[in-house]
């Protein structure tokens, strides 16, 4: 029996850190966050849903999506990001799943799918239990300035553009504490998985 654990968290919040770590134990991760890169590439039918509805202002010169722009469109503007969502989200849906099935086929010990909008677009049917990946949300918004280079406000907007941790915290079947060492989440995923027999 496959156990299919869904990872999620906030932006920044350290769910890609965790995927690493499932990794690690061999345990494979489905990302959300790749295969809706992969399904707009150009030539696809998404791209060009994305090109109709954006126009091509979001065009890099060589043609492909310059995610930079998309984004600064999308974190501003809830109706935007519906229509993004509404155009991108049920491909990825469709991608995940295919490839949860296949893993379950292949009788894999666990599969983790993460999915950073799991509670957001009620994708919970998808996974047996949710894993929420939690920081305060001071270390979030630092967390996140830092890596993207963002101004405070560039980070607040697309922290604010999702359901918030707190209330994802509450959601959650367990809670990972990522806001101290890399170290001590590391510890905090061994018990988890231990306790889960894997
Ligand atoms: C707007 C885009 C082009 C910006 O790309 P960029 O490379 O800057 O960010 P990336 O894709 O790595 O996403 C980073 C994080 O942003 C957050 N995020 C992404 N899309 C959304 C969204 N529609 N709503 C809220 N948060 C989002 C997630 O926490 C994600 O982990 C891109 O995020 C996108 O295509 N989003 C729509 C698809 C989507 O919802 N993806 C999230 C999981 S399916
Ligand atoms: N425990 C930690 N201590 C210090 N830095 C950390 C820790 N965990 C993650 N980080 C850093 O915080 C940033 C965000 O982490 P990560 O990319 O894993 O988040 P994410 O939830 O996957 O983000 P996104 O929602 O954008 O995909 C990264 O730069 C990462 O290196």
């Amino acid at each position: 029996m496959t156990v299919v654990i869904g990872l999620t968290g906030g932006i920044a919040s350290g769910k890609s850190t965790v995927a690493k770590m499932f990794r690690a134990h061999s345990i494979p991760v489905i990302d959300a966050d790749e295969i809706a890169k992969a399904v707009v590439v150009q030539g696809t039918s998404t791209y060009k849903n994305i090109v109709q509805a954006f126009g091509k202002q979001v065009l890099q010169e060589d043609g492909d999506i310059d995610r930079a722009k998309l984004g600064a469109i999308i974190f501003n503007d809830e109706q935007q990001r519906n229509t993004l969502n509404q155009i991108v989200h049920p491909v990825v849906r469709k991608e995940m799943l295919m490839q949860r099935d296949q893993y379950i086929k292949e009788g894999v010990s666990a599969v983790v799918l993460d999915i950073p909008l799991l509670y957001e677009s009620n994708l919970m049917y998808l996974v047996e239990k949710v894993l929420v990946v939690w920081v305060d949300q001071q270390t979030q918004l630092q967390r996140l300035m830092k890596r993207n280079n963002f101004l405070q406000e560039e980070a607040r907007a697309r922290i604010h553009s999702q359901m918030s941790l707190e209330k994802k915290k509450e959601m959650a079947d367990y809670i990972i504490d990522n806001t101290g060492s890399i170290e001590d989440t590391e510890a905090q995923i061994r018990c988890i998985l231990q306790e889960w027999g894997l």
